[in-house]
């Protein structure tokens, strides 16, 4: 098991990182699930020992990494957000570069080297110059990288952010069968609420350095059991019905896209016979409304007051 205790980073007296909890257990998937800028890079860069935390300590088996690294740097690959590849090599030659840093013997490498392309889905496109590579298989390629040394931890940076949904569907599908096949243990950061529900037994939800719920989906969708989220869709946009809405003491977490609106109300509540006479007044065609399964967004929203993407 890998431990996170109280880490904290600061630069110039701001903390990026706060007194962060977290454990992953082997075989699981757990999501860091934040906005943009939350921390979570500068958090798994302490836990992946490539940088020190202010304060705080990673343990391994319930021993610190902080000052020796030898141990986790063998159970552990890391998925950087960045692409770390050799444009002018082929994929099968940047995993054989990548490959020889771990002094790997040469039989075991090249056996290796089969897995993973295997696994990336990039058998059939090994030869190929990774500058001639779409967004996606360098993603896939980046990931490969890190499955070398058949880590029984991995950690992942954001790996499908700026490529097509295509190409993101076969990173999230790839990720769920490694761990499946192998057993692998993953460490997925992302700002999307879909891939972490979509993967992640456990999530944590990551907003200014600081945990603001940590569990399964189901144990952090019930922090909003005593609300329920509605949508409205409405013929055509209304910003003056938007503003009306934001009048209404009932109604919280009031967020307009285009012609849909959503906010959430207390379970109890009677809230559309007031909704009608808003519609009614203002002359605006309310094509339907729903009542929705609280997401992690609306978790996230319900907590900070602020969407999880703007
Ligand atoms: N070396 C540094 N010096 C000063 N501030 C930093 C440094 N590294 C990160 N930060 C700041 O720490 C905060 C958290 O950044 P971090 O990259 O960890 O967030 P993130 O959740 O991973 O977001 P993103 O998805 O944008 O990478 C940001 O405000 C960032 O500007």
């Amino acid at each position: 098991m890998i431990e996170v205790v109280d880490l904290t980073k600061t630069y110039k007296k701001i903390t990026v990182v706060d007194h962060m909890n977290l454990y992953i257990e082997p075989g699981e998937i757990v999501g860091l699930l934040g906005p943009n800028g939350a921390g979570k890079s500068t958090a798994i860069a302490m836990i992946s020992t490539l940088i020190k935390p202010t304060k705080g300590d990673v343990l391994l088996q319930q021993k610190s990494v902080i000052n020796d690294q030898s141990a986790l740097r063998e159970v552990l690959g890391v998925v950087p957000q960045e692409i770390a590849l050799y444009s002018d090599l082929t994929a099968r030659e940047n995993l054989q570069f990548f490959g020889s840093i771990h002094k790997m013997p040469k039989t075991k490498l090249k056996e290796r080297i089969d897995v993973v392309l295997e696994e990336i889905g990039l058998q059939n496109e090994q030869k190929k110059l990774v500058k001639h590579y779409s967004g996606g298989m360098k993603r896939r390629l980046n990931i490969g990288v890190a499955l070398l040394h058949e880590p029984e931890y991995l950690i992942m940076d954001e790996p499908t952010v700026g490529i097509d949904p295509q190409s993101r569907n076969h990173i999230l599908e790839t990720v769920k069968k490694l761990n499946e096949r192998s057993n692998t243990a993953i460490i997925y950061t992302s700002h999307y609420m879909e891939e972490v529900e979509f993967l992640c037994n456990r999530i944590y939800i990551i907003d200014k350095g600081r945990v603001i719920a940590s569990g399964t989906k189901d144990e952090i969708k019930a922090i909003l059991s005593s609300e329920k989220t509605i949508r409205l869709k409405l013929e055509k946009p209304s910003k003056q019905l938007v503003e009306d809405l934001t009048m209404q003491p009932m109604l919280s977490n009031i967020l307009a896209k285009e012609a849909e609106i959503t906010f959430t109300v207390a379970k109890d509540t009677n809230f559309l016979p007031m909704i009608l006479t808003l519609c009614d007044q203002q002359k605006i065609a309310l094509k339907s409304f729903q009542i929705e399964e609280p997401s992690l967004e609306d978790v996230f929203l319900h907590l900070t007051g602020r969407a999880l993407r703007n």
